[in-house]
């Protein structure tokens, strides 16, 4: 396939105001990401989040040259190609390590590198080199000459400064692939001066070889299968990079925009041209009948296979049967894991060539069956293979405990706790927390070692929410629709909202799972019924003065349940059970759907449970601003609940501070953040695993530990414990990315441990100390606190009757954590006798007096006048 003709660098801080998208640029295929110590944590969760929309070439230069784990990490979650200084390209040659030599360029031109350097370093690899300055582009061509090119297969050039359009051109006779400012580039034909259109140089890099000047298109689906065949031109390739949707050219109508009386539209997932340059692959999502006139889904008859078994399992999903097998194990996931566990059994037992066809075909008939009902799609699959395959630290691949042999003959370790790995041995791939001793370092630097990830970059996040909120609260359904098929992936949703009475099939759990929530449901049901005022707060200032306060609920609430990294169907109980409690006239959440349109099972039976009107199938910042403004489905809320990532938290602070909505929020909920206090007397293990509990939510979550006067050894023994307990998570790649920005302060006394944390003011602090209970008096600041060494912070998350959404951010200096008084207002009133305007009267005409504010004084002694007139 031949290199992408541009590699669009998208500007995340000032996105382009030319109606370029990160979605048309997506379709590229390439995206070119400059990833320095600030945006690192951004581009951490960015790349899984987009893998497979995106191909992402990364320059990693200038993150720090002594260390490569961060180069490592971004491989690991699916960065394509990595530019690295010389440096950090001596520490990425490291056998331990499976990189391809095509993932790695080397960057020259920065630094003070010489040509020496540079050539030796290359001489006997097949590395790429990456220019990052148009100086140095006569120097490569000459390097090229003298030592062509067939064993460097790409030479990617970057302008720091903005070439012109005749520079671009001119490079690109060199066969050069080239990286392009985000901010020159445009989508729309009426395009302004100096701007290039994205069309335009995508197919300059074609050539035709018809004599219409038109490009030969194949059309597949998400998992290459062709669906027909098409022609573009330079036209109808930038309307489609505009649209997101298939358009083409007709060779008698002219542009064709596929599905437009039909109904059977495509949403654009890329285009790639072949090795030559005169063909175009455009992979797309076909919606409605098929591509074909004849309403099948190919022009080439009925499909077969994997994807057929797919849609069909998809349509059941929808619309079984009664009586259809399918349909009976959609609804008992017990019986569909006893068959794959089965089927999977038969297939290690055949031997012959037709039974292991036949068995394979039985495990990957229920597998896909399982997959289906959890909204995956084999797309999914394939995504979720190449991302392993970019993996360049390998697990060992070892078998769970019972299903080796030789695991059986082990005695068994601790669940908890699987043996250390001696740091010394893999030192590189270590997931290990910075470690600092307070009494070596100043208070700044304290400061600057606590600093939260996510508050480094909050102008990109503004940047990418403010557009968010102003479309929802222009266009209602129609833009919260949109973000959620592209920001959620479920390109088939139609609508966004699920109103009560919910459907029955929607709210099937497992007995288990129904007994669990009951059980949390009624803990946090006390917990917070318990928060009730009992009566009136009623006082009588002074004789014949009587004023009173009294609760009212909040009428509508919004409550957000976070979905993205994973689902969080206790944040629904924890949002909903007291909104009941207080009383809350109307309960509406809102949650990412997934993938197939559907929302969790267990959401929608506690929404259920909790009396929620509606379900908003959406998330992050059109989620927030769909609840703060109403659309034409969701109604008007005026309290903002819930936490979630970056984008919900400042959209939430964006409509709550937005006066036209009306709106007020919790607080500010963000990443989780754990904050440990442990000393000798904690068990290492326990420690480990609570600082992990945290760290698995996101990789911008961040824990601490603050350890008091711990030897050496004890360090070293929580060290040994969080990693080998994080390599055995399968959310491993999220807990790195977490840990990489979390520390362990080493302190002297239990006295400093409290000052550090009540700086800090942690959403969860852990206390892991003697004499926990009598420390508690020392917390100034902290969301909620866990005491001792049987009070894992997950308790609380779930079941014990606390509440969960809790202040991030250092927010807890101000904040409370969700409890019964965030769902109520207080109304104050006044009640006076005539005695008690006789005994106030006289202050409050002074003081009106001296506000010079006449009205106010006369509204008293109109009445005083009164009482004495008529005595
Ligand atoms: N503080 C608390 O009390 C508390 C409680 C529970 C969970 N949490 C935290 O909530 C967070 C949940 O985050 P999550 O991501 O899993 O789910 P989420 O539901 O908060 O966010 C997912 C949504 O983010 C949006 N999004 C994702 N990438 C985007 C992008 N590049 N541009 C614009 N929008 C984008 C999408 O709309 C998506 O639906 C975690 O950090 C977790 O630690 C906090
Ligand atoms: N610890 C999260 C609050 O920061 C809540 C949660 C939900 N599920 C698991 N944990
Ligand atoms: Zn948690």
């Amino acid at each position: 396939m031949a290199a992408a003709p541009l590699i669009p660098a998208y500007d995340f801080v000032a996105p382009p105001a030319t109606g370029l998208s990160t979605a048309s640029i997506s379709h590229l295929s390439w995206v070119f990401l400059v990833v320095t110590s600030n945006n690192y944590a951004e581009a951490l969760e960015f790349i899984p989040q987009n893998f497979g929309l995106f191909n992402f070439l990364i320059d990693a230069s200038s993150l720090p040259a002594d260390d490569a784990s961060q180069i490592k990490a971004l491989l690991n979650v699916g960065a394509s190609k990595v530019i690295t200084s010389l440096e950090q390209l001596e520490l990425l040659r490291d056998p331990k390590l499976h990189i391809e030599d095509d993932r790695l360029i080397l960057a020259i031109g920065k630094g003070n590198k010489t040509r020496e350097d540079f050539e030796n370093a290359i001489r006997n690899t097949s590395l790429g080199v990456f220019v990052p300055d148009v100086t140095d582009v006569g120097f490569v061509l000459g390097w090229l000459q003298q030592y062509g090119t067939e064993n460097r297969p790409s030479v990617y050039i970057s302008f720091k400064a903005t070439p012109t359009l005749e520079e671009v051109l001119e490079l690109m006779k060199v066969d050069a692939s080239v990286v392009i400012n985000s901010k020159d580039l445009t989508v729309d034909s009426g395009k302004e001066e100096g701007l290039l259109s994205v069309g335009e140089i995508y197919s300059s890099a074609l050539k035709s070889d018809r004599s219409d000047g038109l490009f030969t298109t194949l059309v597949v689906d998400e998992l290459g299968v062709a669906l027909g065949l098409v022609y573009s031109s330079k036209e109808s390739i930038n309307e489609s990079l505009k649209t997101g949707a298939g358009v083409y050219q007709s060779r008698k109508r002219g542009l064709w925009y596929k599905g437009a009386t039909s109904g059977a539209t495509q949403e654009l997932v890329k285009i790639d041209m072949d090795c030559d340059g005169d063909c175009l692959r455009f992979t797309v999502r076909q919606k409605g009948k098929g591509f074909c006139h004849l309403e099948t889904r190919t022009c080439f008859g009925v499909s077969s296979g994997l994807g057929a078994l797919e849609a069909t399992l998809k349509s059941r999903l929808g619309s079984a049967p009664e009586g259809s097998y399918t349909a009976r194990l959609f609804k008992d996931p017990k019986l569909l894991r006893a068959k794959i566990m089965e089927e999977a059994e038969e297939l290690c037992e055949a031997t012959s060539k037709d039974d292991v066809a036949w068995e394979a075909a039985d495990l990957l008939y229920f597998a896909l069956t399982k997959c289906v009902s959890a909204g995956v799609g084999l797309a999914d699959i394939e995504r979720n293979l190449d991302a392993k395959s970019l993996k360049v630290v390998r697990r060992k691949g070892d078998a769970k405990g019972e299903r080796t042999n030789e695991k059986k003959e082990q005695s068994t370790p601790t669940p908890s706790a699987p043996a250390p790995v001696s740091q010394k041995e893999e030192s590189k791939d270590r997931i290990e927390m910075k470690r600092y001793f307070a009494s070596e370092i100043s208070p700044e630097e304290l400061e600057a070692v606590l600093k939260r990830p996510s508050q480094k970059s909050s102008n990109m996040i503004m940047g990418i929410v403010n557009p968010i909120i102003k479309a929802v609260k222009e266009e209602g359904d129609k833009a919260l629709l949109g973000y959620t098929q592209k920001f959620d992936r479920c390109p088939n949703l139609e609508s966004t909202v699920l109103k009560a009475p919910y459907p029955e099939g929607l709210m099937t759990i497992s007995p288990e799972v129904k007994a669990a929530i009951d059980l949390s449901y009624e803990n946090i049901y006390k917990f917070h019924a318990a928060q009730k005022e009992a009566k009136p707060l009623e006082v009588e200032t002074m004789p014949g003065v009587k004023c009173s306060r009294f609760a009212r609920p909040v009428e509508r609430v919004g409550l957000y349940i976070p979905g993205g990294t994973a689902v969080l169907p206790s944040t629904a109980l924890m949002l909903g059970v007291p909104a009941m409690v207080a009383g809350c006239k109307t309960i509406v959440f809102a949650s990412p759907p997934r993938p197939d349109g559907s929302i969790t099972p267990e959401i929608v039976y506690i929404a259920h449970k909790v009396g929620a009107e509606a379900i908003v199938l959406a998330g992050g910042a059109q989620a927030v601003a769909a609840l703060a403004y109403g659309t034409e489905s969701v109604p008007k809320v005026d309290k903002i609940l819930g936490p979630g990532n970056q984008f919900v938290t400042a959209a939430k602070m964006v409509v709550s501070n937005d006066t036209g909505a009306t709106v007020s929020i919790d607080m500010p909920a963000g990443p989780s953040e754990v904050l440990v206090i442990a000393d000798k007397t904690s068990n290492p293990a326990f420690v480990a695993s609570d600082l992990l509990s945290q760290a698995e939510h996101g990789v911008d979550s961040q824990v601490v530990l603050i350890a008091v006067d711990m030897s050496k050894e004890m360090l070293q023994d929580i060290d040994d414990q969080l990693h080998a307990q994080a390599m055995a998570l399968p959310r491993v790649d999220i807990v790195r990315g977490a840990i990489d920005h979390s520390v362990t302060v080493v302190v002297d006394s239990i006295e400093r441990a409290f000052e550090v944390s009540n700086l800090y003011a942690p959403e969860h602090l852990i206390l892991q100390i003697q004499d926990a209970k009598a420390c508690v008096e020392k917390v100034q600041n902290a969301g909620s606190v866990f005491i001792g060494p049987w009070t894992p912070e997950s308790v609380g998350d779930y079941s014990a009757g606390v509440n969960h959404s809790l202040p991030t951010y250092g927010y807890a200096k101000q904040y409370s954590g969700v409890n019964l008084a965030t769902y109520v207002k207080h109304i104050t009133s006044s009640e006076l006798s005539a005695e008690g305007l006789q005994n106030l009267g006289n202050a409050v005409m002074d003081l009106a007096a001296v506000e010079g504010l006449d009205a106010h004084r006369m509204a008293v002694k109109i009445r005083l006048d009164h009482m004495k007139t008529s005595k």
